[in-house]
């Protein structure tokens, strides 16, 4: 999207009507976000990604506009945040994150996090990661991402990164399996996380609590498509929604599914800065 930032048409009928209904009915809209690979571009290591500039202006513009604005990762919130630059923004009171899969929550509004125990599989998997990274084959390149609750390995720095990632899929499931856990696959990851949550059951819950009339969602990883079937089934249920694909060429799956493809974070702004512009604050969102 550039500099004009007009709204675009939806492709479905599903999507045009779940547009509508944010458009007409604002002040009962749900906006959840992703956060790399749609707010954030992806880049080489993980610990320099950091929001696309505009994105931040943009949700401070749309956010005093509608019920909620959540942003949904499976970066811990404390990281996602401070990545963000969500904290102490003005419009920004009201901003969820909904980390590690929707387990951890932070709210601007009190500055709090929400965490569950950590799950025991965590720890015992991290004891025995290096060796079984080793006995992979696993080289140069191949990292892994501590995250407390979960462990990520990467595959991007690898010489060949698909095929790293690919060797060590059948061990990392054997690893999780016998700790509890599971394997959540992602662009170029592989994480070890407790079961029990997705964004989907997050969004979901999160729709409920504000009572949401309509609800948008972007992502760009397979992790983001329990989210796309949460508005899928909220559909179903007479709750208009919109499913917005932060496109790249890693992952096609949620381009099939969306209602709208954007060009990835830089189209993603797009489309915040032309709902907020849409919805009356369109002056105050800088790009
Ligand atoms: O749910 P998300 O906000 O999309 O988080 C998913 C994972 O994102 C991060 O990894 C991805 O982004 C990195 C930085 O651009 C990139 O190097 C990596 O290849 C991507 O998979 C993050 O490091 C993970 O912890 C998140 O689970």
């Amino acid at each position: 999207m550039d500099a004009m930032d007009a709204l675009p048409t939806p492709r479905t009928q599903a999507g045009q009507d779940g547009l509508a209904a944010l458009l007409a009915r604002p002040r009962t809209a749900v906006v959840g976000l992703d956060f790399d690979g749609t707010l954030a571009p992806i880049v080489a290591d993980p610990e320099q990604a950091r929001a696309h500039p505009g994105a931040v202006p943009a949700l401070a513009a749309l956010a005093p506009e509608i019920a909620s604005v959540a942003v949904i990762t499976g970066r811990p919130p404390e990281v996602a945040v401070r990545y963000g630059g969500f904290a102490g923004v003005p419009g920004l009171e009201h901003l969820t994150v909904l980390g590690h899969y929707g387990a951890e929550r932070w709210d601007a509004a009190t500055g709090e996090l929400t965490a569950p125990p950590p799950h025991p599989g965590v720890a015992a998997a991290r004891a025995e990661l290096p060796g079984l990274l080793e006995r992979a084959g696993a080289g140069e390149g191949t990292w892994i991402e501590e995250k407390g609750r979960a462990l990520a390995v990467h595959t991007r720095r690898a010489p060949d990164p698909r095929a790293a990632f690919e060797a060590l899929r059948a061990p990392l499931a054997d690893l999780a399996t016998r700790h509890g856990l599971i394997v959540e696959p992602g662009r170029m990851v592989l994480e070890l996380r407790p079961p029990g949550m997705d964004k989907g059951v997050a969004l979901l819950d999160h729709a409920r609590a504000v009572q949401a009339g309509c609800v948008v969602y972007a992502g760009d990883d397979l992790g983001d498509l329990p989210a796309f079937a949460a508005i899928e089934k909220l559909r179903t249920n007479g709750v208009p929604g919109l499913l917005v694909c932060s496109g790249s060429t890693e992952v096609t799956e949620l381009a099939d599914r969306a209602d709208l493809v954007v060009d990835g974070p830089e189209g993603v702004v797009g489309l915040l800065r032309a709902l907020a512009a849409q919805l009356g604050r369109g002056s105050s969102a800088a790009s």
